[in-house]
């Protein structure tokens, strides 16, 4: 039998982990970070991750747009954590996944601090993938570290191409928009430069216009604008000239392609959206429809730099991951439209 050097020979064996240990090393088998996962996409990922008993799920987020609201039937769970966090300070935690999913997307929002909006981009994602290099470094389990990714805006007016992966955009560099575009941008060379120095496994998603339950009332994008306008009795506010287009993917789709993508070997650049098009214009007239067929249309100012058109080529998406996007713009408006009732305390006209 080994001596301890002091002389003392030990004839116990090693303490057994308590049983509350054991249950955990046993369960939840992979530790997975979100952040941004207390906001509209994240907290749906959130969910859905949670389902699956080896997940264990740790959100980080500084609560900019995110609310505490929307996880708040996982708070206590011995699975979850939440922690307050602005990814753009260091976090220095033992993981094995990483959705980077926090930035502000809504333009009023990012408009609002520009600065910050642009060093939650870079430096936020600088941090996660530090992170993902310390924990790949130590531990056995692979450590991916995956970040989203608007599409590229356009500035070009008249374009009506698909937008592919190999879509290199042109963005304006010193625009109101640029810190959201700009930061993007740069956030994907940081992550193919890890990829390729340092061997960090990544994904990266190009999330088009996602809607559905949970995003913020009043935060400026067009789907919840139209929505709580309708609700309220408000006119429809279609900013000019009406003929803009966007694709709109409900989020249970889109959390769908998000862990497709995660799930298999191919780092993206990948488009994540519904190629399903429409004007603004007809989006209002869909919403009206559905929602409130007394409301008004109106058209209004547009904002500086808006893309004119956007309609995500998910041929790869198709080929690569198996996905595709199954809600209907018709049949996800009025999933979205139950939920914004009940916080509003607006219920449906008899
Ligand atoms: O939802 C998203 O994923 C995207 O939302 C915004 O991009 P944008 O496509 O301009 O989204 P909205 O602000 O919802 O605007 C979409 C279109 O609706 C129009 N709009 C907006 C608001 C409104 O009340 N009425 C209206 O007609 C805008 O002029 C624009 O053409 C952000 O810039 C992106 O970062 C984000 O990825």
């Amino acid at each position: 039998m080994a001596s301890n050097g002091n002389n003392h020979v030990s004839t116990k064996p090693p303490p057994e982990p308590s049983p509350l240990r054991k249950a955990k090393f046993f369960q939840a088998n992979m530790r997975i970070l979100v952040t941004g996962g207390a906001g509209f996409i994240g907290s749906h990922l959130v969910d859905k991750l949670m389902e699956n008993e080896k997940n264990e799920v740790i959100v980080a987020d500084n609560y900019f747009t995110g609310s505490k609201d929307n996880l708040k039937k996982w708070i206590g769970h011995p699975r979850f954590e939440l922690i307050r966090h602005d990814v753009t300070e260091p976090l220095l935690i033992e993981v094995d996944q990483i959705y980077h999913l926090a930035c502000p997307a809504s333009p009023i929002f990012y408009k609002y601090n520009p600065v910050k909006t642009i060093k939650t981009n870079v430096i936020g994602t600088l941090n996660m993938l530090g992170l993902a290099k310390r924990t790949g470094a130590r531990s056995e389990s692979s450590s991916l570290c995956f970040y989203s990714h608007r599409l590229l805006r356009s500035t070009e007016i008249h374009s009506c191409t698909l937008k592919t992966e190999t879509y290199w955009g042109n963005a304006n560099p010193i625009g109101v928009r640029s810190c959201y575009d700009e930061g993007k941008r740069v956030a994907e060379t940081l992550m193919f430069d890890y990829h390729r120095q340092h061997g960090i496994e990544i994904r990266i998603a190009r999330i088009f216009n996602t809607y559905g339950p949970r995003m913020n009332i009043d935060d400026g994008r067009v789907v919840s604008n139209f929505i709580a306008q309708a609700i309220r009795d408000e006119p429809l506010t279609v900013q000019l000239p009406g003929t803009q287009t966007r694709s709109f993917c409900y989020v249970s789709d889109m959390v769908n392609g998000l862990m497709r993508l995660m799930a298999g070997d191919n780092t993206g650049p990948i488009n994540i959206g519904n190629p399903g098009e429409f004007t603004m214009l007809e989006l209002a007239e869909n919403v009206k429809e559905l929602i409130n067929p007394e409301v008004k249309i109106i058209t209004v100012e547009n904002t500086p730099d808006d893309p004119r058109q956007r309609k995500p080529d998910i041929t790869k998406a198709k080929e690569l991951l198996g996905w595709e996007p199954k809600v209907k713009l018709r049949d996800g408006l009025p999933l979205m439209e139950e939920d914004f009732r009940d916080r509003l305390g607006i219920s449906r006209k008899k």
